[in-house]
């Protein structure tokens, strides 16, 4: 199970995570209470273990500007978090040759539980046709908010969607995962990874170590359940 933990905003929050077994570490730096600016994660990465992803979240903007700024944080990944968009992806590729992943964000409008399973398989399908992007994070969007909602998406209707996704695909279940839920997630989903911002706070933009701990450790132990 890949384990992201996202949102980070200090030194001190990200080498915890990485100690106590994260796999990926996202900062945000689309608009958010816990955004940060390239500069500030460039003071950040370099003290991580080399063997931890470095995770940024961008609203779409133009792929020059995203290049840069991964570029100075010293990102291993780039995670684009509004909609879908096949020539800024594309763009992506070419500028960073192979030197830093992407991760394509869709989103799951949690009060349109339906619809939203009709457009996220849609989404998934066009993403696996278009054959650039294998590892998709599929988070809850709250009203108009895109990310950090802490609000899980229902995960019983979403079963059949992530059964039935492109076998190439590698999703990521986001929103409102806790430690308190994220075996629950894990075992009915089966996803590939899981990702959690707001769920390990002590407050806005500061990570709790209890909730950090609990929750990579939960996340590692859960099994999904063989028929
Ligand atoms: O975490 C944020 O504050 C955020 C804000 C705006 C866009 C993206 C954001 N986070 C991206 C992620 O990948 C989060 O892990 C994800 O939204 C989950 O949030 P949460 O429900 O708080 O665990």
């Amino acid at each position: 199970m890949w384990i992201k933990i996202c949102a980070n905003t200090s030194l001190e929050d990200a080498k915890l995570a990485a100690e106590l077994g994260a796999d990926a570490l996202g900062f945000v730096f689309a608009p958010s209470p816990r955004r940060i600016t390239s500069a500030e994660v460039a003071k950040i990465t370099p003290h991580l273990p080399s063997t931890v992803e470095r995770v940024g979240v961008f609203h779409a903007v133009d792929a020059y500007e995203i290049a840069r700024a991964a570029h100075e944080a010293g990102l291993t990944a780039v995670q684009l978090h509004s909609g879908v968009d096949f020539a800024l992806l594309h763009r992506l590729h070419k500028l960073f040759a192979g030197q830093v992943s992407l991760i394509q964000t869709v989103h799951w409008q949690v009060d349109a539980d339906a619809a939203s399973a009709v457009i996220v398989a849609s989404e998934l399908r066009k993403i696996a046709a278009d054959g650039l992007v294998d590892r998709v994070l599929i988070d809850s969007k709250v009203g108009a908010v895109l990310g950090g909602t802490g609000v899980a998406f229902d995960w019983d209707i979403a079963r059949s969607i992530f059964d039935e996704a492109p076998p190439q695909l590698k999703l990521i279940v986001a929103g409102g995962l806790r430690a308190e839920n994220v075996a629950e997630a894990i075992q009915g989903l089966n996803p590939w990874g899981v990702d959690v911002a707001s769920g390990v706070e002590a407050v806005p933009g500061r990570k709790s170590p209890e909730k950090l701990a609990v929750f990579i450790r939960k996340a590692r132990e859960s099994k999904v359940d063989s028929i």
